[in-house]
């Protein structure tokens, strides 16, 4: 039976989050078990429902089924049964969570970026004792029930290579791919146990394949993809299998997925390229090893929003024929990374709407492209002409709008200089903000957020429904700065922040108020669990027009002798965490961005204020899967950040965070930003980041997390403390800061006091000894 068209993957979280909810009601006891099942079958059954109305096929297997509770690689994990023994005696949905979250007594597992994406997976923690077997049956009771319902869906479900590259050896010995047997044998259980439930096809997502930044070589991987996937295409009784390269290039890999022998190969024909005849004959590979297989091309791009250039698409679509196989339409990647529907936004300028609306495709209208495109290889372009022209029009349309395009922001991105992006020696800026700030060895701070309560959210919310007006809403949002004052005041912490409170997102707020960018009511992606963003829309060019950060600055300075930290986010960030154009060099928006920055780095320091701190937590994310992009890539985000914080005085301190990485690979990077002071996440790994620094020759500031935000518990004092006497050996005291791992904004205010509290009495204990 061969596979229509398709997409390779769904938004879960739900049209209004419905997937949210239900998993936040069961953690705080709303609903239990069975009622958190009821709420996931029914958000999975809508879901299938809308699909099929988009166009997709109810029975031929081109529906996705990659609903996660949570993550879907700790659901490859529950599937394998493999949770490290510090979670023994736990089982079913405490063990699921327990793992995601942790509880009372057991740390979660380590969280981090899938891909280069602001999605963020659990990570597996394999060793020599892991249990591994074909554990769990959610996967194909999944099946078992939408066929109830009339639906025979694809089940979607991370491949076993991959699984085990993204995860860290558990103990000290051995690497997680010494257990590549076990992992392939309960995998065959599972194509069996599939086959056997009437399954027809099956996708397995290899993504590793298109990634250079792994601790494994890419040729490594792909010869393992090679192995697994021929030994498991091998077996009897089993259903199709779509093997999926998503995320990047795989034309080098291409001949391997062949060689496997699966029925089906997916390609991200968006970032990537196939591969041509001729190479492929290179490597042994004939237009009739590819006969009657499938090739599912990837010209729809799953994770940015724009509409699809249709007949480019269609070109792609005609250059894969080339190569023999049967060529359906597919998108790039899973569409978990976009919103679901652009129908439920409308944007209350009426030319902007009408433009977006057009310009736009989230999720349903990517359905409807595939769905579209998929018409036109089987019917011929002709029968499509009409909306082809359409589309281009609607291109050349946009391309002709008014702000796409603003001289002035062109002009001046063009004049930057190589010395708008120094900031001058660092030794005399060291004696200037010493002798200005007067601040002790081992200073405290906190990263910039406190606690984002439900009452300020729902402040927010009425808000935007205009339930209050702007006066009551800021009235609202100083009391909270004040307070969040008083109580760093109180807990003696040095250098103090604003806690954030009046920003609905570190990226959004900005967006909101930089020109060239539109926000979304409803456009929620999920970046981690039951947690979403709304990613802005970078679709003109940037500038600042407005009054930002300011005036709450000056306001919280205003309560305290103390110094308040400014608070931005930084170019790369604001580009990893919005949807941005794509007609224009990513290394021009970020320069756009840095220019408006700039002006605000200027308005801060112009009223007073001391420190300022430019976030950059997505630095690591945007680096390149290809390792080729590496270089160009690092000059230009580097280059961003000097531009949006090179023009403040000496005395000035600039401070950045990073977070959420591996910062490994790009050390020197750090270095080259040229900060201050450095905040890094590193509570987890230990300080492992502080010797690495150090061999680097990077001997500025920094402040290496030492409490781990992400989960509720609060680390004791002699904790901190031992992590800080680690930290002095690798780090000169007097360069040293201590603070938490990243913002508060999802803790709460009784962990955060506490840990705060020990947090101060460490810094202080360390003092004394030094
Ligand atoms: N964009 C982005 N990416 C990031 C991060 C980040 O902070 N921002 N941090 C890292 C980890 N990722 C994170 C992503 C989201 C959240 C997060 O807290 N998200 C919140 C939503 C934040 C938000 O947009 N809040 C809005 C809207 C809140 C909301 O849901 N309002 C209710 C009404 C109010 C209520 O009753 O609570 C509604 O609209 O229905 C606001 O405060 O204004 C959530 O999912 O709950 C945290 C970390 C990496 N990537
Ligand atoms: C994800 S990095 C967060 C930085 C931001 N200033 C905060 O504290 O929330
Ligand atoms: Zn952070």
């Amino acid at each position: 039976m061969s596979l229509p068209s398709t997409i390779l993957g769904y938004p879960r979280i739900g049209r209004k989050r419905e997937l949210k909810k239900a998993v936040e009601s069961y953690w705080a006891g709303g609903i239990d078990a069975d009622g958190l099942a009821a709420a996931e079958a029914e958000l999975r059954r809508a879901n299938l429902a809308r699909l099929v109305e988009l166009g997709l096929g109810a029975d031929d297997s081109s529906l996705p089924e990659n609903s996660s509770l949570y993550d879907q690689v700790l659901d490859v994990t529950h599937l394998l049964g493999a949770a490290p023994e510090r979670f023994a005696g736990r089982e079913g949905l405490d063990l699921y969570f327990a793992l995601a979250r942790g509880d009372s007594s057991v740390a979660p597992l380590e969280m981090t970026k899938w891909f280069d994406t602001n999605y963020h997976y659990l990570v597996p923690e394999i060793g020599p004792d892991t249990p591994i077997s074909f554990a769990n049956r959610d996967v194909v009771d999944r099946f078992t029930q939408a066929k109830g319902w009339g639906y025979t869906t694809r089940p979607v479900i991370v491949g076993p290579v991959t699984y085990l590259v993204l995860s860290k050896p558990a103990g000290e010995n051995g690497s997680p791919l010494d257990r590549l047997d076990d992992v392939v044998a309960a995998y065959g259980e599972l194509l069996t146990a599939l086959a056997e439930a009437g399954a027809q096809w099956v996708q397995f997502d290899e993504p590793a394949l298109v990634s250079d930044n792994l601790t494994v070589p890419r040729t490594e991987i792909a010869h393992l993809v090679e192995q697994v996937w021929t030994g498991l295409a091998a077996r009897e009784n089993r259903p199709n299998i779509l093997l999926a390269a998503p995320y990047g290039d795989s034309s080098a890999v291409f001949p391997a997925l062949v060689r496997t022998g699966v029925e089906a190969i997916g390609v991200d024909l968006d970032r990537g390229t196939l591969p041509t005849p001729e190479s492929l004959a290179n490597e042994g590979v004939s237009p009739s090893d590819l006969a009657g297989r499938t090739l599912v091309a990837g010209v729809v791009d799953g994770r940015n929003i724009w509409a699809t250039d249709l007949s480019a698409a269609a070109e792609k679509l005609e250059a894969a024929r080339g190569l023999g196989a049967d060529v359906l339409v597919g998108t790039a990647t899973s569409l978990q990374h976009v919103p679901h529907d652009t129908a439920l936004e409308t944007w209350d300028d009426p030319a902007l709407n009408e433009n977006l609306h057009a310009w736009l495709a989230f999720a349903d209208q990517k359905v409807g492209e595939v769905v579209l495109l998929d018409r036109g290889i089987r019917t011929g372009l002709d029968s499509i002409r009409a909306e082809l022209d359409a589309n281009a029009a609607v291109l050349a349309q946009r391309a002709a709008t008014e702000g796409v395009s603003v001289p002035a922001v062109r002009e001046r991105v063009a004049a930057l200089t190589g010395a708008d992006r120094t900031r001058g020696d660092y030794a005399e800026r060291r004696a200037a903000q010493a002798a200005r700030l007067g601040l002790p060895d081992l200073p405290t701070t906190s990263i910039g957020s406190f606690p984002q309560t439900a009452e300020v959210r729902q402040a927010r919310a009425a808000h935007a429904r205009g339930d209050i007006d702007n006066a009551a809403y800021e009235a609202r949002m100083k009391e909270e700065i004040e307070r969040t004052i008083r109580l760093q005041e109180e807990l003696d912490v040095d250098v103090l922040v604003h806690g954030e409170a009046e920003r609905n997102d570190m990226v959004q707020y900005f967006a909101e108020l930089f020109d060239g960018f539109a926000v979304t009511k409803h456009g929620w992606v999920q970046s981690y669990g039951s947690r979403c963003t709304r990613p802005s829309i970078l679709w003109g060019d940037v500038a600042k027009s407005r009054e930002m950060t300011v005036p709450w600055w000056s306001y919280a300075q205003s309560l305290t002798d103390r110094p308040v930290k400014g608070m931005l986010t930084g170019p790369v960030t604001i580009i990893a965490w919005s949807f941005v154009r794509r007609d224009i060099p990513l290394s021009e928006v970020a320069d756009q961005i840095a220019l408006a920055l700039r002006d605000e780095v200027a308005a801060l320091e112009e009223a007073g204020a001391a420190v300022i701190q430019v976030d950059e937590p997505a630095l690591r994310e945007l680096l390149p899967l290809d390792q080729s992009r590496h270089a160009d890539y690092l000059a230009w985000s580097v280059g961003a950040f000097n531009a949006a914080t090179a023009g403040v005085e000496p005395a000035t301190q600039i401070h950045t965070h990073l977070c959420y990485s591996e910062f490994g690979q790009i050390i020197d990077a750090i270095a080259a930003l040229d900060a201050d002071v450095t905040s890094i996440e590193a509570a987890r790994s230990r300080m492992e980041v502080l010797p690495d620094l150090k061999e680097h020759g990077f001997a500025q500031g920094v402040g290496p997390g030492v409490w781990d935000i992400h989960s509720p518990r609060v680390p004791s004092v002699e904790e901190l403390t031992s992590l800080l006497e680690l930290a002095v050996e690798s780090v000169d005291p007097d360069l040293l800061w201590v603070n938490p791992d990243c913002g508060l904004k999802t803790r709460g205010y009784e962990e955060t006091i506490a840990s705060l509290t020990n947090l101060v009495a460490a810094a202080k204990a360390v003092r004394a000894t030094i």
